[in-house]
């Protein structure tokens, strides 16, 4: 073989290996690409979280994934329903981020053996090499994101870390962003004075009360509560000593209910409640309960007492029985009325009568 011959081989062998590496470089781009486009599509934390931590791992081929979240306020948490299929490491406090980054905020690639790989992936053992993310808005730490492999090689300190840079920036913009959204949807369903759902999400949240209801043959209980002679405590004490009253009334009522139970304020000084699985006896233990303690308490926060009553009429939908939302909620409304009549701060039942099951087969 002449030098030339062999300069030529050389060449193009070299010529080659670049554009396997290209090719590589540009798969590996694809592959970001997909992940950041569906890291911004996410509809909701719960979707981003999962795609976080789960698409990250089937995306890039990797052996664990964790998520850690600065969340001091409980206010990320309370966005992800409880049994939602992924769910990151809540963080109180700072501590355990500045334990992985210290002072510094760029991506860190760790090789095998490295202490941090231990407490970056605590769940998982067998990790050898890794890449930590930082997620950081307006300057500030606010969460970490970990890529591990079982492979010692994937990750080491000579690897470029440009691409990993970019998804850590758009996770971070992903999460600040989907969190903004959760806020304006929380508001959009939150009744501002007292904190209770408001009247939009119990017409949401009562479609699906009463679907299941049909569902599992199980009653449903609808009471209507009306604070009593309301516009005498305005008058007589002042609208924000008013407001007083409904917030408290509003937390009363909270109080008294289970997990499952929907409390809304569905306008001025009414408030409405959804039991599930709740006949007549219950629906009427809690309607008492409400009214004895509204009736007991003292509202005022000056030596003037300020008490107060409700009045409460509640209806049943009978288990097995099928019937629409509007009569449930007519009649609850009509045993109001009765109750009013009947002198208020009492409870009133009203009988739901039960239309055909109508079966679609
Ligand atoms: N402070 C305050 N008052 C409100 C609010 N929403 C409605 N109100 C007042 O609640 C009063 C309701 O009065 P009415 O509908 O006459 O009923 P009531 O005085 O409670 O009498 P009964 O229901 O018959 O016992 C009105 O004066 C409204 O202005 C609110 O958010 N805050």
């Amino acid at each position: 073989m002449t030098d030339d011959r062999a300069q030529l081989l050389a060449l193009r062998q070299r010529l080659q290996t670049l554009l396997e590496a290209a090719q590589d470089n540009e798969r590996k781009l694809d592959r970001f690409d997909a992940v950041e486009r569906k890291l911004i599509a996410a509809v909701s934390m719960a979707e981003l979280i999962e795609r976080l931590l789960m698409g990250c791992r089937d995306e890039f081929q990797l052996d664990a994934v964790e998520l850690w979240l600065l969340d001091p306020e409980c206010e990320l948490r309370r966005t992800v329903p409880p049994d939602a299929l992924a769910q990151p490491r809540w963080l109180d406090g700072y501590a355990p981020l500045a334990g992985l980054y210290g002072n510094g905020r760029t991506s860190q690639l760790l090789g095998e053996q490295h202490p941090a790989l231990a407490s970056a992936f605590a769940a998982q053992a067998g990790i050898r090499s890794a890449a930590l993310l930082p997620l950081i808005r307006e300057n500030v730490l606010i969460g970490s994101l970990h890529l591990g492999s079982t492979d010692p090689t994937r990750y080491d300190s000579s690897s470029g870390t440009k691409f990993l840079d970019r998804l850590g920036a758009i996770a971070a913009i992903s999460i600040e962003s989907t969190l903004n959204r959760e806020r304006l949807r929380i508001a959009g369903m939150t009744d501002a004075l007292t904190g209770l759902h408001n009247r939009r999400y119990f017409d949401h949240r009562s479609q699906i009360e009463l679907s299941q209801a049909l569902r599992h043959r199980a009653p449903l209980a609808c009471l209507f509560i009306d604070v009593d002679h309301f516009k005498q405590v305005n008058d007589t004490h002042g609208h924000s000593a008013g407001d007083q009253v409904l917030r408290q009334v509003g937390r009363l009522i909270q109080q008294m209910l289970r997990s499952g139970d929907l409390a809304a304020r569905y306008g001025g000084e009414e408030f409405v409640l959804l039991l599930p699985r709740t006949a007549e006896e219950g629906a009427l233990e809690v309607a008492e309960r409400i009214r004895l303690a509204v009736a007991g308490r003292d509202f005022s926060d000056s030596p003037t007492p300020l008490r107060s009553s409700v009045s409460i009429g509640l209806a049943v939908l009978p288990a097995g029985g099928a019937s629409d939302l509007a009569s449930l909620i007519n009649a609850a409304d009509a045993a109001l009325y009765e109750a009013k009549r009947q002198g208020r701060n009492c409870s009133v039942m009203a009988a739901v009568k039960s239309a055909p099951v109508v079966t679609n087969s």
